[in-house]
């Protein structure tokens, strides 16, 4: 992916290579400017790759647009402020001209999954930003996306509330079976949402190592006392360092497979 702007030419990414299976959980952290987002924008039909290809299950990423099989979510998703909560979750569908029940059955149905339920008629200044989040992936959830794009979707938030919706994401995608791409800058978020964690670094941008998460799918806050969730911190840290060689600790069979 090369960005040209009169005769400014950035070469934002080059060798990438990741392959998702249909269901799974992958991450994408780096040091910033490696192209993370790029890589999101082109799978989200946003910017047209200068080569190489992308497809979401078999498609290309405008055919997965026109048939609304991803949602993108990002660090700044926008709730429009004269909007109530609920009306806020409804306008993904509302942009897809569902009809009226339908808007407002799949609304209320994603807010139950967020645990949003009793502030439908909040304007977002009076919602938290954790809150504010979950609307955001409240509306993503409505269109049913066979994908979910994730770009900093948590990075605003404090500490104890990311972790939490950490674990409401992982719920939300046993539930419905969205095969997840995030881009995080969090080695432990990276770590708990993932099947398989793709380090990248920059200039340009490039897949330089990719771990996989030896934990199932049935995941709880206790992994992060595993020995394995360390193991797999310290070599995800070592990675982005750019140490050379970097091999997989040994560890033992995680004990949440
Ligand atoms: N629209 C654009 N026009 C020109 N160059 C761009 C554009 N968008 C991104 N770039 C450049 O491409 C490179 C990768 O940017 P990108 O935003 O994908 O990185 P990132 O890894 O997501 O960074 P961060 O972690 O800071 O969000 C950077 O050098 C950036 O300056």
């Amino acid at each position: 992916m090369t960005y040209r702007r009169g005769r400014e030419v950035t070469q934002a990414l080059s060798a990438c290579s990741l392959t998702i299976p249909e269901g799974g959980w992958a991450s994408l952290i780096g040091a910033s400017g490696c192209g993370k987002s790029t890589l999101l924008r082109i799978l989200a039909d946003i910017v047209q790759p200068s080569g190489g290809s992308a497809t979401l299950g078999g498609m290309t990423p405008a055919e997965a647009r026109a048939t609304r099989s991803f949602a993108l979510v990002s660090q700044q998703s926008v709730l429009l402020p004269w909007r109530r909560m609920l009306e806020n979750v409804e306008l993904g569908l509302e942009v897809a001209r569902a009809d009226r029940a339908e808007r407002r059955r799949r609304a209320e149905e994603a807010i139950e999954l967020v645990g949003l339920r009793g502030f439908e008629r909040a304007y977002p200044h009076e919602l938290s930003g954790g809150m504010r989040q979950r609307a955001a992936i409240a509306r993503a959830l409505t269109l049913r996306p066979r994908f979910l794009l994730m770009d900093e979707p948590f990075g605003a938030l404090d500490e104890l509330t990311r972790a939490s919706l950490n674990f409401e994401l992982l719920r939300i995608l046993e539930e419905t079976s969205a095969t997840l791409l995030l881009v995080t800058h969090s080695i432990a978020e990276a770590i708990i949402l993932s099947d398989v964690v793709a380090v990248m670094s920059p200039r340009p941008g490039r897949i330089v190592h990719k771990l996989e998460i030896g934990f199932g799918h049935h995941r709880t806050d206790a992994m992060r006392d595993d020995p394995a969730f360390a193991a797999h911190e310290a070599e995800l840290r070592h990675a982005l360092h750019g140490d050379p060689g970097v091999t997989r600790p040994a560890i033992r069979e995680p004990a949440f497979a």
